[in-house]
């Protein structure tokens, strides 16, 4: 049975708006609101959403990097939203981040040598020739040559940046590593590249990723599980196969039709199909959201299937699966 590394439940980050002559907090942005997800051992879990809905707020408030309002995260028994002694030291060890954006991501007036030990000097204590063939064997792991030390991030094109990020981010020997768009910058053929060595670290290294992007294209082949984010919320969580095969939100179908089509054949049929989620996604509102226009709940519709829509909906879906046996 997988082992989980991180169990994330009932996490809220909530930003005030404040406004008028006093700047009183009249509401909040409810960035994250109410999301649960267990991340297992060396495997990759998608976290998938459009813009804004809350899903870099979600790995940054993993990593410790954004202030939790509630909830917990639980990681080798211990939450570390509460824990700030040595629990906590170990966790800023295992756990580290990739970003989207490399060239603002990795400090410009720093070589490559000292962005790549930096947080390897956080938390050991080398020596320099030690320090230097460490950062050698890392760039050699993620394909870049060794004179790459000497040299600035602005040499580099987007791919080999983000080659250096993710030598950095599991410099550390990390368990799990947040990495937030790490391909949406680059082309086509670049992205699949950095898919590819990120997916072969992960199996030599067995680490877990929880892999953030607003495309559901990009991460089908890499996910064992994903969740799907909507307005703060998880709208849909399942295994590869539930979200791909089964998928019961219309938001996730939404998201499903938008992977661009290589097909050239079934492009008009394709075309069609996403026009139509399009307009069943517009035409009833009311029944994704409740009276507040708040994402519902999650259910479970199977052990890991768990969707939100209204409790009606869900007997519906069962009871069809029932009929269609
Ligand atoms: N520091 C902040 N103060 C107030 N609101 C914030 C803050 N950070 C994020 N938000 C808001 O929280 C919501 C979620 O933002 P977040 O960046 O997590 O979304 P996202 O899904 O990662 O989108 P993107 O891919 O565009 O970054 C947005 O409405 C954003 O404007």
């Amino acid at each position: 049975m997988a082992k989980e590394i991180i169990e994330v439940k009932n996490l809220k980050v909530h930003y005030p708006i404040r406004s008028g002559f006093w700047n009183r907090i009249t509401d909040y942005v409810r960035a994250v609101d109410d999301i649960s997800i267990t991340i297992n051992e060396g495997e990759t879990y998608g976290l998938i959403g459009e813009s804004g809905s809350g899903k870099s707020t979600t790995g940054k408030a993993i990593v410790g990097v954004e202030p939790v309002t509630s909830g917990s995260i639980i990681y080798k028994g211990v939450d570390i939203t509460k824990s700030k002694n040595r629990h906590r030291l170990n966790y800023n060890k295992d756990v580290q981040m990739i970003f989207q954006d490399s060239l603002s991501s990795l400090n410009p007036r720093k070589r490559i040598e000292d962005i790549i030990a930096e947080p390897i000097r956080n938390f050991e204590n080398l020596t320099t020739d030690q320090e230097r063939d460490r950062v050698q064997e890392l760039l050699d792991i993620v394909g870049m040559p060794s004179d790459s030390i000497y040299k600035y991030p602005h040499e580099f094109s987007g791919g080999q940046r983000q080659r250096i990020g993710v030598a950095r981010a599991v410099a550390t020997n990390p368990r799990l590593v947040v990495a937030d768009e790490p391909t949406s910058a680059l082309d086509l053929s670049v992205q699949a590249q950095v898919l590819n060595f990120m997916k072969h670290i992960q199996q030599q290294y067995n680490i877990a990723y929880l892999f953030i992007s607003h495309d559901l294209g990009v991460v089908k082949h890499m996910s064992e599980n994903l969740a799907i984010m909507h307005r703060g919320r998880l709208v849909e969580i399942g295994s590869r196969e539930d979200i791909y095969q089964h998928p019961m939100h219309i938001y996730t179908k939404r998201l499903l039709s938008a992977i661009p089509q290589v097909d050239v054949e079934h492009r008009d049929e394709h075309k069609k199909h996403r026009q139509e989620v399009e307009q069943e996604f517009q035409n009833d509102q009311s029944k994704w959201y409740d009276k507040d226009g708040r994402v519902f709940p999650l259910k479970h519709v199977s052990d890991n299937h768990l969707v939100a829509l209204p409790e009606k909906e869900i007997v519906e879906e069962e009871t069809n699966d029932k009929e269609g046996a």
